[in-house]
């Protein structure tokens, strides 16, 4: 499930002046806000409920009127880990380790540390002493090679599946909540690769290399099954583990989710909000899948991590709901854009959408596919800070994708915060065409994330915080150079306010030492200094 990775719409204020830039927030978000921050449901009543469909098994659906920020429910995980494929990392706090630094092996057991007093150790979330014990009692460090970090890395694939298992006998309230999760073994054990990949390292190391015979292979396969479905990717600062929680597991699939969701840095705390306001009886939902990706990507995840076919209303729409994020420029009109004839087959072609002015364009599924594979493939050759290579990506591909197909989606997110941040860039440097860019990036993504991320997110936060800067830069020059007057100097300050105070809502839910978070407490500096010159400029 994507933590990072969540129906108002912040509608556009209407420009009175030509000199006034367009704004991104409106009058709506701070009516939300207040609504939600009068409704803190403390009153004991349910705030969800869940039901049962054919297709969808269990699901969460709002029984009272959620406004955007509303929590919807806050808990603990049940368990939390390393994911599969992780580096090697402290067993208490998850830290990545390198061969070549420093780190300890625990005294019980042997297990990598990042230091023998990790403030982890012996915690609920951390290495217990009771999983120190098993771990002993197993010899377990015969299989620990630390000469070959590839190959210890390995046995750390079942170090969340055994705290699992643990479970059955430690809280066995937990262990019932987590085997009526879904694990579509049924699926699963088609899969040859995965299954095979999870009886060698995971079954058969639990099983016959530990020689922990109580647990049987269906047990381990199923808590394997559980694990793919319903973790959380959580973590903080370097550490990306997962982790499962007893409620959140609920909240069904949409592409177009309408909750929002962290972790707390110090105990896993999972908080969900509500990011749009949801209605009763509406699905509280989350996306298990990276929203600023393609149709074609996201069922393609969901089919092979999440075994299902998504139909939402992103889906089924060819454009995606407006957005075009999966739409090529056709080479034969001017005006159109390719399409996915059905958007629900993977093997669809796809065709020009103007109908009137085109002499007509189509192209196979197959093609499509080794172009936007192509075009990945330059993409994800250049460093992700090199802004002059992903200004001429977006250059070189401006007549094959749409402005706001995915691929260009995800390079202008990266420039929104390249610009302003890296050497030669910072905001200062920037003139004013470079200010007038960033601004521009930021404004055309925001659009983007009304329509698929929608309401109080972190990456509508992120890009607010993001496109004050440059407003806030172009706004002094302009004042003096004298090509500002007062009133447009104060309409500039009331705007950079409003990206200001929403980037500070939004980004505060999130934890205070994260970078998100870290963004907030500056949103709140900054705004505090925005508004002493807001006084200021009403006194001149
Ligand atoms: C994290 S679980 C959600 C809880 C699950 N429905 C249950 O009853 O335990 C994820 C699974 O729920 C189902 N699901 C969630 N959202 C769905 C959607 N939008 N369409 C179809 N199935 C969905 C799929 O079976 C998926 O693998």
């Amino acid at each position: 499930m994507s933590s990072k990775s969540h129906n108002h719409n912040h509608r556009k204020k209407k420009c009175k002046s030509k000199s006034r830039s367009q704004s991104v927030v409106s009058d709506q978000f701070m009516n939300d806000y207040r609504d939600a921050s009068v409704t803190n449901f403390d009153d004991g009543e349910e705030i969800f409920a869940i039901k049962t469909s054919k297709i969808m098994g269990r699901y969460m659906v709002a029984t009272r009127e959620l406004r955007p920020g509303n929590i919807i429910l806050s808990e603990m995980p049940i368990v939390v880990g390393p994911c599969t494929g992780c580096k090697v990392q402290c067993l208490a706090c998850y830290q990545p380790i390198e061969e070549s630094g420093s780190y300890a092996k625990c005294k019980g057991c042997d297990w990598p540390l990042c230091s023998a007093n990790c403030a982890k150790l012996g915690t609920q979330f951390g290495h217990t002493k009771a999983e120190c014990t098993i771990l002993r009692d197993c010899k377990s460090y015969r299989f620990l090679d630390y000469r070959n970090f590839s190959k210890l890395k390995e046995n750390f694939y079942c170090i969340v599946p055994l705290r699992c298992l643990m479970l059955k006998r430690t809280d066995p309230k937990s262990y019932e909540i987590l085997m009526k999760m879904e694990h579509h073994n049924e699926i699963r054990k088609q899969l040859t690769d995965v299954w095979t990949t999870n009886q060698t390292m995971i079954v058969n190391r639990i099983i016959s290399d530990w020689q922990m015979k109580e647990f049987s292979e269906d047990d381990v396969h199923r808590i394997c099954g559980i694990l793919e479905v319903n973790a959380f990717e959580i973590g903080h600062l370097g550490v990306n583990i997962r982790g499962l929680y007893p409620t959140a597991f609920l909240m069904s699939h949409n592409c177009i989710p309408n909750t929002n969701h962290n972790d707390d840095e110090d105990d896993f705390k999972l908080t969900v909000r509500a990011s749009t306001s949801i209605s009763i009886n509406q699905p509280i939902t989350l996306s298990y899948a990276y929203t600023l990706q393609s149709t074609l990507k996201r069922r393609e995840h969901l089919l092979e991590n999440k075994f299902f076919h998504c139909m939402c209303a992103r889906c089924r729409d060819p454009t995606e709901c407006g957005t075009f994020a999966g739409a090529l420029r056709c080479p034969k009109c001017p005006d159109g854009y390719v399409l996915a004839l059905e958007p629900l087959s993977p093997e669809s072609d796809w065709k020009c959408n103007n109908i009137n002015g085109c002499p007509g364009y189509k192209i196979t599924a197959k093609s499509m596919e080794l172009l936007i594979n192509r075009i990945s493939r330059e993409i994800d050759a250049l460093d992700s800070n090199d802004l002059k290579g992903l200004e001429a990506i977006l250059s070189k591909y401006r007549n094959v994708l749409h402005p706001t197909h995915y691929l260009f989606l995800e390079i202008k997110l990266n420039l929104s915060q390249l610009y302003g941040k890296i050497n030669g860039y910072l905001i200062h440097e920037l003139d004013d065409e470079q200010l007038q860019r960033k601004m521009d990036i930021c404004k055309e993504i925001i659009r983007i994330f009304d329509v698929i991320e929608p309401g109080f997110t972190r990456l509508r936060g992120v890009t607010l915080y993001e496109l004050h800067a440059p407003v806030l830069v172009l706004t002094t020059r302009q004042f003096e150079r004298q090509l500002l007057n007062k009133t447009q100097l104060r309409y500039r300050i009331k705007e950079v306010i409003r990206y200001l105070e929403e980037a500070r809502i939004v980004l505060g839910y999130e934890p205070r030492n994260s970078p998100e978070g870290i963004m907030g407490v500056a949103a709140e500096d900054a705004l505090d200094r925005m508004r002493e010159w807001g006084k200021v400029v009403g006194r001149i």
